[in-house]
């Protein structure tokens, strides 16, 4: 059979005649060409054949990964793992991501990851929030997210020694809010504790010069 073989080019891709078939071309091609970052990875470091696209690996049926995923999650419901369960996913084959409490089944978008699959895998096995925000990815690579959601972490399963970095955004909020409110409280028993504090001294002062001179 003969492959059909052709290099992409950064500055093809907002040209590319976009038919209907090629609708369910891989996403990065239609993130790099909108973000306009990131173009040298995404065309060729992280890509096995040096970044060179196939009619074959361009084509729908070239890529069964893409449709079972959005089945997967829009039936995973909301599931909630534990942390156990989460890390056993740690393959190139098989990666699953915490990011901000939420799981991730990145496996089909290993290969298409603009920051190359490496970085990926090296954020299995713990929470990779910080990892994620620190790159300071952009709304489209947000938008991508729900895509790979396969449900949530369940915090109490994360083990003690990580629970310093697995913290999910609303546990943030959570413990933000209450060390907030307990500073407040303090601000204002010293607030009224303070004037009473002042008579009393004052009090006490009068009486020892009223006992002095008498
Ligand atoms: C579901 C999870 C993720 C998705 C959907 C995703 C998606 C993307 C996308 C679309 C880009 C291109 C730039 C942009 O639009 O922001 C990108 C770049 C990148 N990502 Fe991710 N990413 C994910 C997780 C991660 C994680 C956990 C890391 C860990 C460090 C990471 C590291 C990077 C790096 C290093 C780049 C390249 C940045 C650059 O060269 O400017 N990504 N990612």
């Amino acid at each position: 059979m003969t492959r059909v073989r052709h290099r992409v080019e950064p500055r093809d891709l907002p040209r590319r005649q976009v038919n209907k078939r090629e609708t369910a071309a891989p996403q990065w091609l239609y993130l790099v060409s909108s973000s306009g970052r990131c173009r040298s990875r995404a065309h060729g470091i992280n890509r096995p054949n040096g970044g060179i696209a196939t009619a074959e690996s361009s084509s729908l049926e070239a890529r069964p990964a893409a449709r079972p995923v959005s089945l997967k999650v829009a039936m995973a419901g909301g599931k909630v793992y534990s942390f156990e369960e989460v890390r056993k996913h740690s393959d190139r084959k098989d990666c699953w991501l915490i990011i901000a409490g939420k799981v991730y089944d990145v496996t089909p978008f290993m290969e298409e990851h603009p920051g190359g699959d490496e970085v990926l895998l090296a954020c299995v096995g713990k929470d990779a929030t910080a990892d994620f925000e620190d790159i300071g990815h952009t709304d489209s690579a947000k938008e991508l997210m729900p895509q790979y959601c396969v449900g949530e972490v369940d915090a109490a399963t994360i083990p003690a020694k990580l629970t310093h970095a697995v913290v999910t955004k609303d546990a943030a909020s959570r413990s933000e809010k209450t060390t907030t409110a307990s500073a407040g409280t303090w601000a204002t028993l010293l607030q009224l504790a303070l004037p009473v504090l002042l008579l009393a001294l004052a009090f006490a002062l009068q009486n020892y010069s009223r006992a002095k001179a008498a």
